[in-house]
Order: structure tokens, then C-alpha cells, then sequence
């Protein structure tokens, strides 16, 4: 092996610079300062973690639909009314329901199912200024990393319903449209609840998206946009069953 390459475990690191990197035995025993725990190749064992306990968390969920939605929305907003009557529905339809855990749309999706004495899960992120998991779930998982946490979403739910929403509900739209597209799930219905907050978006999509060929024409019947709580959930099909 040549002079400037220098092992790190089973890494080959190049680079000429010639820093004395501390034994193993060295750094073990050294204070540095940071915690050992706190150095990326370790983390990685706590992100394994959280997949594992998110995986034996929800092991026996019974099938789900994930409701994403704005963390601000207020109670006395027309679609939190929307969303608790989803929640609602969904139990009522067998499906245990899926939301991030927080306030606003999470919150109301999470009341209607809670208070129809069906499977309310809340799948909730480490952020600051956290509140904490909103109070009408029966299955909590919290989660340091969003992208084990999306894991989840994805894995567990058998069709999502979007209601309207920023970064946060656009990121985890457009995460489980991807895996839609490309096939990485197969046939999951995908809800656009609110026409009017996405309208603008899906015009967009069609007359530049589709238009320039970033995606199919095919592609845009991979959404159904709605305000009508009924077809909302008879979009999702029935529990077990993957709408063809
Ligand atoms: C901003 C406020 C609270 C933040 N708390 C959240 N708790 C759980 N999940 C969250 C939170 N904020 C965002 N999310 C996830 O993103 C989606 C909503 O994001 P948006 O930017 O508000 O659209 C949602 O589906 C969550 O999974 C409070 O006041």
C-alpha cells in the first residue's frame, strides 16, 4: 500500500496530508471532548436503532393510510374539521391511521381516529422547540431522523391523503409520489385533499412539468384531487386491498 493511504478500520482513506491519526486504543482512552457516540460512523448504530425499534413498533399495524398535513393549521380552520372526519372515516373504513404526530392537520387526522376507538399512530420527530406528541394517539414512535421516520410512512401505509401544507407536507408529498412513479410501491392511491391550495401546484405540474417532459402525461393521474371527503377515502380502496 502506498505511503499516502491510510486505513481507518475497513476504509481506504486517500490524501497526502500526513497528520498522525490517535490509535484506536489512544482515542478510546483519550478525552477529547466529543462523545464517541456522537462520531458518524457510530451514529449509524443509532439510526439502525430506529429503524429497528420502528420496525417492531408497528410489526402488527393493521393496514394504513398516512395523513400528511400543516403542522399550523388552527381548530377552528375548515380543514382540520376535513381532517378529523377522514381520521374518522378511515377507522370506520378498517384502515388504522398514520400521521407525523403534531399539531394542526396531524393533530386533527389523529382526533378522528382516536375518537372512533381506531389504531391512531404518531410517528413523531426530535425538532426544536418540540411540543411533544399531540394527545389522540394510541401508538406513538419517536424519531431523531426524518428519513427513518419516512421509512416508516411508506412501509406502513397502503395510500396517503395530502391535505394542504408547506415544506414539511410537500417533502413527504413528492418523497411518496417518487417511490409511486418509479414503482418502488405499486398503485398507491395518493389524495390531494383542498383543491383550492392545490390547484396552482397541479397546474404547474401539467403545463410545465408535463408539458417540457420532466414527467409522463401518465403521470398526473397518479393524484386525485378532491374536496370531498367520501371520495377521498373510497380512493384508498379497502383495507388489505391495493386499488388496481
Ligand atoms: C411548526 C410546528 C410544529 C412542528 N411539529 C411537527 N411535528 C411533527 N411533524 C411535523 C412537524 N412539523 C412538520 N412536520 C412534518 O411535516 C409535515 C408538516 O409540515 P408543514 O411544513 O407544516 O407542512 C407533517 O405531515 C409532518 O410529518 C408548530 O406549531
Amino acid at each position: 500500500m502506498s505511503d499516502q493511504l491510510r486505513r481507518a478500520g475497513a476504509v481506504v482513506l486517500g490524501g497526502g496530508e500526513r497528520t498522525r491519526q490517535p490509535m484506536a486504543d489512544e482515542a478510546l482512552l483519550q478525552h477529547t471532548g466529543q462523545p464517541w457516540s456522537h462520531l458518524d460512523p457510530w451514529r449509524v448504530l443509532r439510526i439502525q436503532s430506529e429503524f429497528v425499534e420502528g420496525f417492531d413498533a408497528l410489526k402488527e399495524l393493521p393496514p394504513a393510510v398516512s395523513v400528511f398535513g400543516s403542522a399550523r393549521t388552527s381548530t377552528d380552520h375548515p380543514m382540520y374539521q376535513a381532517a378529523v372526519e377522514l381520521g374518522r372515516g378511515l377507522v370506520h373504513r378498517g384502515f388504522a391511521v398514520i400521521t407525523g404526530g403534531g399539531p394542526g392537520i396531524m393533530e386533527a387526522a389523529n382526533r378522528g381516529a382516536f375518537e372512533a376507538e381506531g389504531t391512531s399512530v404518531g410517528l413523531g420527530i426530535e425538532l426544536p422547540n418540540e411540543q411533544g406528541m399531540n394527545e389522540f394517539i394510541s401508538l406513538g414512535v419517536n424519531f431523531r431522523y426524518f428519513f427513518a421516520r419516512k421509512t416508516m410512512f411508506l412501509k406502513y401505509s397502503q395510500g396517503f391523503i395530502t391535505m394542504p401544507g408547506g415544506f414539511g407536507t410537500l417533502d413527504e408529498l413528492f418523497e411518496a409520489l417518487t417511490l409511486i412513479q418509479t414503482g418502488k410501491v405499486k398503485n398507491f392511491p395518493m389524495v390531494l385533499f383542498g383543491r383550492a391550495h392545490w390547484a396552482p401546484l397541479m397546474e404547474w405540474v401539467r403545463d410545465t412539468m408535463a408539458e417540457h417532459g420532466f414527467i409522463a402525461r401518465s403521470d398526473l393521474s397518479l393524484v386525485t384531487v378532491t374536496d370531498d371527503v367520501e371520495e377521498a377515502l373510497d380512493a384508498m380502496g379497502r383495507p388489505g386491498e391495493i386499488p388496481g
